[in-house]
């Protein structure tokens, strides 16, 4: 679907009306480029593009996109990032070159700093929705992508920004104590919904996840190794390189067979959130639009502002 085609009916929702496309996991595994291809076949023209928030680039060679986060100062996952985000997912997972996404920043020390706040205080119910049906068409999409997907932390990732990694097959983290990730929503005085929690406990295990989310952890780098919260870590000149070399170690598996492996792996999860989207922006909205967690998400932002001075 043509780029322009896709924003127009993502609108202002910020999201794909589910008649317009198979969720990826139920889509059957697509055949691999090149000497498969029937010949003169014409790829999809996505070879690089870029929006205000994200820069994406198909080296089509390899079948390996880069994609960055570039929205200053902190990546927050805002309305206009989320729509953009699934924007990229769905180009990249339409076009028959691109086998794998290897996801990182464009900002130095962070990889983003989670779901943006300011979209979650003192606004309507409209806007309630239109963001939370993005956060999970966000996650629905890289959840369930048929390509493979590495994160490549090269920051700070806290809440909204470890979905993301969480969402990913794999996590490469840059080795700097002072870079953390988790989910800390607990610290902000809210509560990570059912499928961020799922996420977790499929990478992490249930007690890891049970314990973390409780204590709204942060854990710097070298703590999220241990508790299999990153794959790996790597000093930061390399991580891009190590990002490149478990790309192709996972590439070279047969795409079906890896398909096939990660829908059975994620659907249950992911058909959790399929069932139950109206119930959970019913919950999200009745849960933000509280007087007690508009103050807490208030001071949480004085707080972050005070810090700095
Ligand atoms: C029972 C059923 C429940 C159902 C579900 C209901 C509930 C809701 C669930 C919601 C799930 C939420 C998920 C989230 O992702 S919440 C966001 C969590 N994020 C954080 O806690 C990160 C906060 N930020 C930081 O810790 C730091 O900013 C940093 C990322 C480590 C970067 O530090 P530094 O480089 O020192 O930058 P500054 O702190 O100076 O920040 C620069 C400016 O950016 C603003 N900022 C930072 N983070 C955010 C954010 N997430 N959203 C919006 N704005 C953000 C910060 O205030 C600074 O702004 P300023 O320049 O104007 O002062």
């Amino acid at each position: 679907m043509a780029a322009a085609t896709l924003a127009r009916r993502i609108g202002r929702s910020g999201v794909l009306p589910l008649c317009c496309r198979l969720p990826a996991w139920d889509r059957a595994a697509r055949p691999p480029p090149g000497p498969a291809q029937p010949p003169g076949l014409p790829l999809a023209p996505c070879r690089s593009f870029s929006n205000n928030k994200i820069q994406v680039e198909l080296d089509e060679s390899s079948g390996v996109a880069m994609m960055k986060f570039k929205s200053p100062p902190v990546n927050s996952l805002s309305l206009e990032f989320l729509t953009e985000f699934s924007i990229s997912l769905e180009k990249l997972e339409n076009n028959k070159a691109c086998r794998g996404v290897i996801i990182t920043s464009a900002l130095p020390k962070i990889f983003s700093s989670g779901l943006d706040i300011t979209e979650m205080c003192g606004k309507s119910i409209e806007h309630y929705t239109e963001f939370w049906r993005a956060v999970q068409e966000m996650w629905l999409r890289l959840y369930g992508s048929n390509m493979v997907t590495v994160a490549a932390v090269n920051g700070s990732s806290p809440a909204g920004g470890c979905l993301v990694a969480l969402s990913c097959d794999y996590r490469i983290m840059a080795e700097n104590p002072k870079f953390s990730i988790g989910l800390n929503e607990a610290q902000l005085g809210i509560v990570a919904p059912f499928w961020f929690k799922d996420t977790f406990v499929n990478v992490v295990g249930h007690r890891i996840a049970e314990r973390s989310l409780q204590l709204g952890s942060l854990h710097p780098a070298p703590e999220a190794l241990k508790l299999g919260l990153v794959d790996e870590l790597v000093p930061e000149e390399k991580l891009m390189e190590k990002a490149a070399a478990v790309m192709a170690q996972w590439l070279a598996l047969p795409d079906h067979a890896r398909q096939l492996t990660k829908t059975m792996m994620r659907k249950a999860v992911l058909d959790r959130l399929v069932a139950h989207r109206e119930e959970d922006i019913k919950n999200f909205i009745s849960f933000v639009s509280k007087e007690s967690i508009q103050k807490s998400l208030r001071m949480y932002m004085e707080m972050l502002k005070k810090r700095k001075s």
